[in-house]
């Protein structure tokens, strides 16, 4: 299998507070890996590294074969949920996507709104994202992640605020695009849905990305 992503000797500090310490792992593509850790731990940290957002300290990253690191770059084919995208609130979430769309002009207005049919907001595409609910707004969030059928797709906390029906139908999308092909990093407290999608589980300790045994340990 293809090897997506690695990082070699990796290290992160802010200021004297060190995240990781020297982490050298591979990851192969069309999995699903999640991420679990305490608050604070660095879920969040690893994937702004990955996703060019923040440098390592030390080491290097390589992502579909490019040392990002080196080239001081961002990566190529990856969507990325982190945190809460600012969407612009006067637009809709059709409206926001469109804009995102147009900066690399690969997807047209259908695929979008097959993408907000696939999160389950199909209804709401015409509604102004100042209106739209918590969940709702996580669910245009994971939309933007996926809608460029990127290779790589990082998840932090994909599941929050979303309803039960919701998580469900997102597990299905997530082992849909996986079997797709498409890499998904997931990070998650939550122990059923690392348990439902993830083929392999890290969790991050003591600076560590310490693989668990069991889906989750
Ligand atoms: N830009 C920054 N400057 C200084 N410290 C930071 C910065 N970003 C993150 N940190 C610190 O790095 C640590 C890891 O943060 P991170 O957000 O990755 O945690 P997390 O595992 O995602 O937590 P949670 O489960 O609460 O989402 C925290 O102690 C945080 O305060």
């Amino acid at each position: 299998m293809e090897e997506v992503v690695k990082f070699n000797q990796l290290g992160k500090k802010f200021k004297q507070q060190v995240i990781f310490n020297e982490i050298s792992l591979s990851f192969n593509g069309g999995q699903i890996i999640g991420i679990t850790g305490q608050n604070g731990s660095g879920k969040s940290v690893l994937f702004k590294l990955m996703a060019g957002l923040e440098r390592p300290s030390t080491g290097e990253i390589m992502i579909n074969g490019h040392n990002i690191t080196k080239t001081n770059s961002f990566p190529d084919n990856m969507g990325i949920l982190i945190e809460n995208p600012p969407f612009i609130d006067n637009l809709t979430g059709f409206e926001n996507l469109k804009l995102l769309a147009a900066i690399t002009n690969q997807i047209n207005n259908e695929q979008i709104k097959v993408t907000l049919k696939q999160v389950g907001l199909d209804d709401a595409r015409y509604k102004k994202v100042k209106y739209y609910s918590l969940g709702m707004k996580k669910k245009l969030g994971i939309a933007q992640a996926i809608m460029e059928h990127q290779k790589i797709i990082l998840l932090d906390e994909p599941m929050n605020a979303l309803d039960e029906e919701s998580v469900l139908l997102m597990r299905i999308l997530f082992k849909k695009l996986a079997e797709q092909g498409k890499t998904i990093f997931i990070a998650s407290h939550n122990k059923e849905d690392i348990q439902q999608l993830c083929h392999t589980v890290y969790r991050v300790k003591n600076n560590q990305l310490i693989k668990q045994k069991k889906a989750y340990d």
